[in-house]
């Protein structure tokens, strides 16, 4: 970087939700303290997947819904940069777009929402649980067969709303999602790894730019943080050698442990009739490697018949 280079004036394009407005503040913010100089703008937007609310995403295109409108403002730079949840940039991103950053990561593990309810356990049989991931469906239904799984569409205030006009005796949504939108109290249990393996980049926040804007990427490189990089890479990695997107039932989860990267994923049936879960290990450094081993180990067990087989459009 030029060290006369920083940036002048900056516009953020972020979806109009509370949570995607939380977290392109706090990135507007954060560039704020960097560059006080320069003048940091949100451009609200309205992408499909906000509008589509009566069907699951699954049936309607998946992820790249939440995407597709912001990239369209920065190729027409009216913005240059969108603010996503990492969780929801498609995995093959790629020219003329790019992840230029990848921020601290929050609380990566799903939550337990409930009015009846501390903790999954005590749900009686045929209790109603809302949620729309195949992934978290899938392991619902392998730990707790017993419960009733219906879907549950719409922003973290709609889901809520739902529950609370008793829909649901419990949903899960992200732990990340609730803390940041100051909703941490309603968490009546954090479901473990274990328990919920969590979708790949959950919790973290990534910054899209045009590829071809090193201003920007060398403007954006504080702000990235480099354990939840390593880790995210890895996830990132396992979906992109499966072809995941939210149609599938997919989890991919990394932690750093003394300075060595473990990385878990599972491809379920989203009946729960089987998970398929591999693990490995490695250096922060070999993350996209450790990714691909990953993958090819659930390949190896048949993970690719159950997607086959949830890509036939009758499956849908
Ligand atoms: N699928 C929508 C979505 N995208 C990101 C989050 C939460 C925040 C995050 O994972 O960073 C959510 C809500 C949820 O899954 O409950």
């Amino acid at each position: 970087m030029t060290a006369a280079s920083t940036p002048r004036t900056l516009v953020i394009a972020t979806r109009a939700s509370r949570l995607a407005l939380w977290q392109a503040r706090h990135v507007q913010a954060r560039l704020q303290d960097l560059y006080p100089g320069c003048r940091v703008d949100l451009l609200e937007m309205t992408t499909r997947g906000d509008q589509i609310l009566d069907r699951t995403l699954s049936k309607v295109g998946g992820k790249g819904l939440f995407v597709k409108e912001l990239e369209t403002a920065l190729l027409d730079g009216r913005a240059d940069l969108a603010v996503h949840s990492l969780k929801d940039v498609p995995v093959d991103l790629t020219a003329p777009f790019s992840l230029a950053a990848i921020l601290e990561r929050a609380d990566p593990c799903d939550a337990l929402v409930s009015n009846v309810a501390g903790s999954l356990d005590e749900l009686p049989p045929g209790a109603v649980i809302g949620t729309s991931s195949l992934r978290r469906e899938a392991q619902l239904r392998a730990r707790y067969p017993h419960l009733a799984i219906k879907p549950l569409r719409g922003n973290l205030d709609t889901r809520l709303a739902k529950l609370d006009r008793g829909d649901y005796a419990a949903i899960v949504l992200a732990a990340a999602g609730l803390k940041r939108l100051g909703l941490a109290e309603r968490i009546r249990a954090v479901l473990p790894a274990g328990l919920s393996l969590p979708a790949a980049g959950q919790g973290a926040l990534g910054i899209e730019t045009l590829a071809d804007r090193a201003d920007l990427r060398d403007w954006l490189a504080p702000l990235a943080c480099g354990l939840t990089t390593a880790c995210t890479l890895a996830e990132r990695a396992v979906s992109r050698a499966l072809g995941g997107s939210c149609q599938v039932p997919l989890a991919a989860h990394a932690v750093l442990r003394n300075g060595r990267l473990h990385l878990r994923a599972l491809v379920a049936e989203p009946d729960g009739s089987r998970i398929l879960s591999a693990e490995t290990e490695g250096a922060p450094e070999d993350a996209e490697t450790l990714g691909g081993a990953v993958a090819r180990d659930l390949l190896a067990q048949g993970a690719d018949a159950i997607l086959a087989r949830l890509s036939e459009p009758s499956a849908l």
